[in-house]
């Protein structure tokens, strides 16, 4: 089993019955929903909202049962992975480019369970370039303003288009270095209009569950 698996079978263990679960989006995210099928095959009642049209699809053809967000007030609990996790346990999204879904979905729920390998744990954020999510109107205008707060934005592409969020956005990579003051940094990027949501997750983990190659897991708690 891999590392990003066995963290995954591990945050399963966390459903009960009866909770309304939020489904993340991504590789770990993936083996969180195979997961999560597993057990509603033995037998668990829950209900899910997914974070992408991705992840929804996939718990449909694996029977996990979804519900509109008109049915429900809010989520138990929420199992998602990341591109970075911090030792504050905030996190950097968005590689996927779900990161404003999943802040929906984080920001509504009473736990958020974040499953990743060794790999994504930094000191300090910013390794990896910040996923920023913007509106396609007069987006050039919206990508110098963000450069304007010390990066190079790159528009993302993938398979030679512009990438399209579920959003029906476009993303812009941004590569600020070490990022030391994220919730500072969150509040001058949402300035910005145009900017729809980025990928900092600021105090927002409950729990990070990290699993390793060697074949055990650890926690980490906020
Ligand atoms: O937009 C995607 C999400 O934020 C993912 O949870 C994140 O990119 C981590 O993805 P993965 O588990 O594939 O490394």
């Amino acid at each position: 089993m891999n590392a990003k698996q066995l963290a995954a079978e591990q945050a399963v263990t966390h459903l009960e019955h009866d909770m309304i679960v939020g489904l993340g989006t991504g590789t770990t995210a993936y083996h969180a929903i195979q997961g999560i099928a597993a057990r509603v095959k033995e037998g668990l009642r829950i209900r899910t909202v997914a974070s992408s049209k991705q992840s929804e699809e996939l718990a449909q053809q694996l029977g996990i049962p979804t519900v509109p967000f008109a049915s429900i007030d809010g989520i138990d609990l929420t199992i998602d992975g990341a591109d970075e996790v911090d030792e504050s346990l905030h996190l950097i999204k968005g590689g996927g480019g779900a990161l404003l879904r999943e802040k929906i979905l984080a920001s509504n729920s009473a736990k958020l369970i974040i499953i990743v390998d060794e790999s994504k744990l930094v000191r300090k954020l910013g390794q990896f370039p910040l996923p920023v999510e913007i509106t396609p109107f007069a987006y050039e205008l919206t990508m110098k303003q963000v450069r304007s707060l010390g990066c190079n934005p790159v528009l993302r592409v993938a398979e030679g288009k512009t990438f399209v969020t579920d959003n029906g956005n476009f993303i812009l990579d941004c590569a600020f270095g070490v990022i030391d003051h994220p919730a500072e940094l969150s509040v001058k990027l949402l300035a910005i209009p145009g900017v729809a949501e980025h990928g900092l997750f600021v105090n927002m983990a409950d729990t990070v569950i990290i699993g390793s190659s060697e074949g055990t897991v650890r926690y980490l708690q906020r």
